[in-house]
């Protein structure tokens, strides 16, 4: 499985192709909406959400709302762009009225100056912002959607939470609180900002209005889990067929994520090896498996068969309402930096990004050990290797 998307933020639409996904799986732009929506709705976010409602139009792989095996196409259009006709507009000549509203003052922390100096947009650092503009996590979602529901087929669950936003974090024992990730899942999507607790909830909401009113961004860490993936997947022999790098590169190259962990290494740091391994154990009833879970569901590049439980650290929003220092390409004089509307935290929406992107690279690691032209074939497969697994 393969994808890529396409899209400037205030252009007409945004635009993804995937290409490997099973003939045979059921997939409806209904499945896709309600993920997108989740991506929209999180505490801390600004204008633009209120202007779009992200729906998906399932152009090309899909027949009677069942993948044929061909390249699948999703489309969403930015509402926002009625406001940007003009500016935006892909075949229109410049002129002096569309060259307006340029960005000249580069925000320290977002793509603009880096870009400009790559692609040398001297004359408009709108031209980097447009592309590296989280919107473009729209489509990384929605081929996530199409990545959850395989994952669905084999028994595999992926969910993505807020962890920590600001200063405020869930309590250590809160996620083994919970029975099982379905009231993990019941629980974050039942609260304005991805929390574990009404507690929290309200606590990380206090910063996020409170940092608002300072004119400030702040940032955080989201969970991933993942359950009911078999041992094996993913190898230890190259560094580039390990299935936990996969996905820390995965995490990283979303948006303002700076730092990737597993099974909560950032607090292991301290720690002796005796605290941190996870024991062997067996049983008749399950084969192998650990007396905890460490190392976040990974040995060796490869799945341990143990939930994966994976961390990113999404730094402060760059866009400052109060900005900070900067310097105008055009003339190279100090000024502050551009101000451009914006969110005041990217946390809540992250977790959900977040959940996508490691869907994607387990649907991949699924699709490549497996037979996957048809989905039925896959699933039969899926079902002898972990009678195998459970054997060995
Ligand atoms: C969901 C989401 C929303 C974001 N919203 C904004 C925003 O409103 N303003 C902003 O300056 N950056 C925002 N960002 C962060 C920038 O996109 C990001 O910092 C920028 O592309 C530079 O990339 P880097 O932070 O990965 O280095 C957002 C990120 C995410 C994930
Ligand atoms: C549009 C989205 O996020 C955008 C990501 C973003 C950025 O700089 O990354 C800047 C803001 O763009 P705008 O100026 O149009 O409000 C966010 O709203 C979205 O997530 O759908």
């Amino acid at each position: 499985m393969q994808y890529m998307t396409a899209g400037e933020s205030h252009g007409p639409e945004e635009v993804a192709i995937i290409e490997g996904i099973p003939a045979g799986l059921a997939i409806s732009s209904a499945d896709i909406n309600q993920e997108l929506a989740r991506r929209q709705h999180g505490y801390g976010r600004g204008e633009r959400q209120k202007i779009e409602t992200d729906t998906v139009s399932i152009l090309t792989g899909v027949r009677h709302q069942v993948t044929l095996g061909s390249p699948i196409t999703l489309n969403v259009h930015n509402d926002d762009h009625n406001n940007w006709a003009a500016i935006m507009a892909p075949d229109e000549p410049a002129t002096p009225e569309n060259s307006v509203r340029k960005v000249m003052r580069p925000r320290p922390g977002h793509a603009d100056l880096v870009g400009g100096i790559k692609y040398r947009h001297q004359a408009d650092l709108r031209n980097v912002l447009e592309r590296s503009s989280a919107r473009e996590t729209v489509m990384r979602v929605a081929v996530g959607a199409v990545a959850k529901k395989l994952l669905a087929e084999i028994g595999v669950d992926v969910h993505g939470f807020v962890q920590q936003l600001g200063p405020v974090k869930n309590a250590a024992d809160a996620l083994t609180s919970f029975q099982d990730l379905a009231a993990v899942r019941a629980m974050s999507e039942s609260l304005p900002t991805r929390a574990l607790s009404a507690e929290v909830d309200q606590q990380m909401q206090a910063v996020i209005d409170e940092t608002k009113r300072q004119r400030d961004t702040v940032g955080g860490m989201v969970q991933v889990i993942a359950t009911g993936m078999p041992a094996g997947l993913g190898s230890y022999v190259s560094a580039d067929t390990k299935l936990d790098a996969k996905i820390a590169r995965a995490i990283v190259g979303i948006n303002a994520f700076k730092a990737v962990d597993f099974g909560a290494a950032f607090d292991h740091v301290q720690l002796f090896g005796s605290e941190v391994m996870d024991e062997i154990l067996w049983s008749e009833a399950q084969g192998f498996y650990r007396a905890t879970d460490n190392m976040g569901g990974f040995e060796g590049g490869m799945t341990t068969g143990e939930m994966i439980i994976v961390r990113g650290v999404v730094k402060p929003i760059p866009t400052l309402y109060q900005p900070m220092r900067s310097v105008d390409i055009d003339n190279h004089t100090e000024h502050k930096a551009s101000i451009e509307r914006s969110d005041t935290t990217a946390v809540t929406a992250a977790a959900v990004i977040a959940e996508h992107m490691v869907a994607i690279e387990l649907a991949k690691a699924v699709l490549d050990k497996f037979d996957s032209d048809n989905i039925e074939r896959l699933k039969e497969q899926v079902t002898i290797y972990r009678q195998e697994v459970q054997a060995f």
